[in-house]
C-alpha cells in the first residue's frame, strides 16, 4: 500500500488527494494551511493539562459527551473487549473548555473546520458522476450549521507495564463521522489496514496533515471512498517512556442530512452508538 504525500499547493493536489482517498481511505498533505506553531502550542499546553489534577474538574458528561474522559471510562472499540490505553478531552463549541489552557484549541477547531470544507469540495469535484449523483447535497454544505463536529485532544500516557494484556493505545477501528483531519502526532504509532490485509505505518513527520474517510462518507459515496480501519500501536523500547498527544477533528454534519437511501446522519449515528454499547 502506498500512501503518497500530496502537496496542498500543487495544481493537481485535489485530484491526487482524492485518488489517495479512493484507493486507501487516507490522504496525507504537506504545505497545508494549518499553522504548525498553533498545533505545537496545543500539544505542549494540553500535555501539561493531562499531567495535572485539573483535568478531573471536567469529568465527561455521559449524555452530552463533552469534557474529560479518564482511562477508566475511555473507549472500547467495536468488536473489542479491552479499553484503549488513553485519556482524552472532547471539545464542542457549546461544551466545557478548561480554563487552564489558552484558546488555541478553540482557534484550531475553527481553522480545521474551515479547511475541511475546502477538502470536501475537492472530494465532491473529484467524485465520478455516478458517485456524485448519490450525494443529497454538495458535501461541503453538509457541515453548515453543525455544532456536532468534535475536536478530541488525546493523551496516550507513557506505558507503565501494568497495562491489561492485549490492551493497546487505540484498537483497530473505523471513524463514524464524515471526514477526520489529524495533524501528525508527537510520536509515531498510527497504522492503517491495507487491502493486502497488512498494517502500514501512516507517515508521521511533524507538519503533515492526515485526512481519513469516515463511515458516513463511505455510506454517502456508496463505498467509493472507503472508511479504512486504523489503530495506534503501543511503543516498545525507549519510546514506551514517552507520552503521545494527537488531535483528531471529527467532522459531523447535522442530524437531518441525508446520507443515502437507508440513512440520515441521525439514524446512522444512533445505530452505530447502539452497536458500540453492545460491544462493551
Ligand atoms: O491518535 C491517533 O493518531 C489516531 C486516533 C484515532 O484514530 C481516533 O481517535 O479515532
Ligand atoms: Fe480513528
Amino acid at each position: 500500500m502506498h500512501l503518497p504525500i500530496v502537496d496542498f499547493t500543487s495544481p493537481t493536489a485535489p485530484q491526487d488527494f482524492c485518488k489517495s482517498l479512493h484507493e486507501t481511505g487516507f490522504g496525507v498533505l504537506k504545505n497545508h494551511p494549518l499553522d504548525q506553531n498553533l498545533v505545537q502550542g496545543i500539544y505542549d499546553e494540553w500535555l501539561a493539562f493531562f499531567q495535572s489534577d485539573a483535568k478531573n474538574k471536567y469529568a465527561q458528561d455521559p449524555v452530552k459527551f463533552d469534557g474529560y474522559f479518564s482511562p477508566k471510562v475511555s473507549e472500547t472499540a467495536k468488536n473489542h473487549t479491552k479499553k484503549d490505553v488513553k485519556e482524552f478531552f472532547h471539545i464542542y463549541p457549546w461544551g466545557r473548555y478548561p480554563t487552564e489552557v489558552s484558546d488555541a484549541a478553540r482557534r484550531y477547531y475553527a481553522l480545521g473546520s474551515h479547511l475541511a470544507t475546502t477538502l470536501l469540495q475537492w472530494v465532491d469535484d473529484n467524485s465520478p458522476p455516478e458517485v456524485k449523483a448519490r450525494y443529497s447535497m454538495p458535501l461541503s454544505r453538509m457541515l453548515e450549521g453543525s455544532d456536532h463536529t468534535l475536536l478530541r485532544v488525546l493523551h496516550y500516557p507513557p506505558l507503565t507495564g501494568q497495562e491489561e494484556p492485549g490492551a493497546v493505545r487505540a484498537a483497530a477501528h473505523g471513524d463514524i463521522n464524515l471526514l477526520t483531519i489529524l495533524p501528525a502526532a508527537t510520536e509515531p504509532g498510527l497504522q492503517v489496514l491495507g487491502k493486502d490485509d497488512a498494517w502500514h505505518d501512516v507517515p508521521c513527520d511533524f507538519g503533515l496533515l492526515i485526512v481519513n474517510i469516515g463511515d458516513m462518507l463511505e455510506e454517502a459515496s456508496g463505498h467509493y471512498f472507503p472508511s479504512t480501519v486504523h489503530r495506534v500501536l503501543n511503543p516498545t523500547g525507549e519510546a514506551a517512556q514517552k507520552p503521545r498527544i494527537s488531535l483528531p477533528l471529527f467532522l459531523h454534519p447535522v442530524r437531518d442530512v441525508v446520507l443515502s437511501e437507508r440513512y440520515t446522519v441521525g439514524s446512522y449515528f444512533d445505530e452505530r452508538m447502539r452497536e458500540l454499547r453492545g460491544s462493551y
